[in-house]
């Protein structure tokens, strides 16, 4: 018996240049599962606010021990399906509240744990083998070079980070107050765990600055049959 492995897309890209978006509209088009690993630094920092930690930027250093210490009670659920994205805790439903600002201002604290990167670098290569349809896209910082450095395609998807903020600002409508500064202080933070505005070798950089929603897409599509067209010859 042979066993199919799916075909696997890493993206990668800074806050608001429309990774989630985007792959979820690419992963729709193409029958693919989609995975949003920055839900899981996002529940997990949701996990560590709901049990008392101080994640502010002054938090004292050994709040990092503390962190590591949920990782066993961490009960983290995510669905895979473009259209039906649900994240939960335990028994919470946490797929609203990990995307308030809240949440968004202590993810990186997070995020910064080395043993936090580990453990959920192995969830997530788990949840992507497992996935039933034949491709996934898996959306995040450090996709392309750590989590799946290997994978057929690998895109750094970008935007000015003019564009970026015009777009989560709009995105936000009435909450969008602080948005702007808060993209830029989650950026420079996550930018010294990972290199996520250059791309590694082979790693295709799609620019969309100047391009729309649907022309994104299109772009994002195109690099994913040329990857698959190249994949099918060199394994015929
Ligand atoms: N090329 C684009 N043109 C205009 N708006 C876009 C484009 N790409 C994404 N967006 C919008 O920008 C916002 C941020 O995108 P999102 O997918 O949440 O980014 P990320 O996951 O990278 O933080 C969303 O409202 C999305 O619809
Ligand atoms: N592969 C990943 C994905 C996210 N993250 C962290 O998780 C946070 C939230 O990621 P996200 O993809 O939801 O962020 P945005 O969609 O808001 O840009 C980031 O700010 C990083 O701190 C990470 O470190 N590595």
């Amino acid at each position: 018996m042979t066993i199919e492995l799916p075909f696997i897309v890493a993206v990668d890209g800074p806050a608001g240049s429309g990774k989630s978006s985007v792959s979820k509209a690419a992963a729709r088009r193409l029958g693919f599962a989609y995975l949003d690993t920055g839900a899981a630094y996002r529940a997990l920092a949701w996990h560590a606010l709901a049990s008392g930690l101080d994640l502010s930027a002054d938090a004292p250093e050994d709040v990092s021990a503390s962190i590591v210490e949920l990782l066993p009670s961490f009960a983290y659920e995510i669905g895979t399906d473009p259209d039906e994205v649900r994240v939960r805790v335990g028994d919470e439903e946490v797929t609203d509240a990990i995307r308030e600002p809240v949440v968004s201002a202590a993810v990186s604290r997070v995020a910064r744990v080395p043993e936090v990167r580990a453990r959920l670098t192995e969830l997530f290569r788990s949840i992507m083998l497992a996935t039933e349809r034949p491709g996934i896209i898996v959306e995040g910082r450090d996709i392309t070079t750590v989590v799946a450095p290997d994978a057929p395609v690998r895109i750094l998807l970008t935007a000015s980070e003019e564009a970026r903020i015009a777009r989560r600002t709009a995105e936000l409508g009435d909450a969008a107050a602080g948005a702007g500064a808060s993209l830029k202080r989650r950026d420079r933070a996550d930018g010294k765990v990972v290199d996520f505005m250059n791309a590694a070798a082979g790693v295709t950089t799609v620019d969309s600055t100047e391009l729309d929603f649907g022309e994104t897409v299109d772009a994002v599509v195109g690099v994913i049959d040329d990857g698959r067209a190249q994949t099918t010859r060199s394994t015929s």
